[in-house]
């Protein structure tokens, strides 16, 4: 401890919620080790991780975002909507859109405000990134869709999709009733993924609804992930699943989140939500 004082604000998107430090004010030292700490709901704030909204020299702000192992994630879909809100709502940055510098580029918020308060937001969230080589993951081809392969231990079929951040997408029945903290470590840690994964269970309730759970990637299972609900939509298209181009509604834990695909890029939707401004000790 160095006995200075932190400003934070718990944030949620869906139920995927991070400790957020506004770092045009607040300077954080060694973010890694504050994850750790802060994040533990039993001995610390609680939360998947923390976000730092930090000055950007080429946009709006910049996110850096951390799990709660520590770990710096690249891209973080629930956060770059929660930032939008926080930014317009506290920030001082009173444009109905807002870019937001992240590790896998520059994205575009468009907020949907009804008197002062910022009631959703749309991320253009780029492109998906299907080469193997670039999610990456272990696997011959040019792309990794409907792939079949060992992993976690069996031969299964998933699709591989990077947001920024890669993901493995395995569809499936009876999602409400798997034992991701069983099974869930096996798919994140497997040697097929160099950089571990984020893994989503999907189950196709109608194509153009998707019940989703996940394993994240350093923070366990969430109750939300908005680069995992682009990745699952991405792959149901690709799969034949759900149409191009239109709205499908991502049912996760926390909350829904309405994805479209428009084959160029991928358009996320959804809410952000305050929970409470507290000060830690560091
Ligand atoms: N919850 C996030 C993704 C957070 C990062 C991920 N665990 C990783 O390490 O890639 C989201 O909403 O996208």
């Amino acid at each position: 401890m160095q006995n200075k004082t932190l400003h934070f604000t718990k944030m949620h998107g869906c139920g995927n919620d991070y400790i957020y430090f506004n770092c045009f004010e607040e300077r954080v030292e060694n973010p890694e080790e504050l994850s750790i700490r802060l994040s533990d709901r039993h001995f610390g704030v609680g939360g998947d991780g923390i976000v730092l909204i930090c000055p950007s020299k080429t946009a709006d702000a910049r996110m850096r975002m951390f799990n709660a192992d520590g770990s710096e994630g690249k891209m973080c879909g629930n956060a770059t909507r929660c930032i939008g809100k926080y930014l317009y709502e506290r920030g001082g940055v009173r444009k109905d859109v807002i870019t937001l510098e992240t590790l896998s580029g520059i994205k575009t918020l468009r907020l949907t405000v009804e008197d002062g308060v910022v009631s959703s937001v749309q991320v253009d969230m780029g492109a998906p990134v299907l080469e193997p080589a670039l999610i990456p993951v272990k696997l011959p081809g040019e792309r990794a869709v409907n792939a079949t392969a060992l992993l976690a231990g069996e031969t299964r079929t998933f699709s591989c999709v990077s947001m920024g951040n890669p993901h493995c997408v395995l569809f499936t029945t009876g999602v409400a009733g798997l034992d991701l903290e069983r099974i869930g470590p096996g798919y994140e840690n497997d040697p097929l993924f160099p950089e571990r994964v984020n893994t989503e269970f999907v189950e196709v309730l109608d194509p153009h609804t998707l019940r989703m759970r996940v394993w994240e990637r350093g923070s366990g299972e969430t109750l939300a992930c908005g680069t995992g609900a682009c990745a699952s939509a991405v792959a149901a298209v690709l799969a034949g699943h759900c149409p191009l181009n239109e709205d499908i509604t991502l049912k996760l834990r926390g909350g829904d989140l309405v994805i479209r695909y428009t084959g160029e890029t991928v358009l996320m939707s959804g809410g952000a939500t305050f929970v409470f401004d507290g000060v830690v000790q560091v």
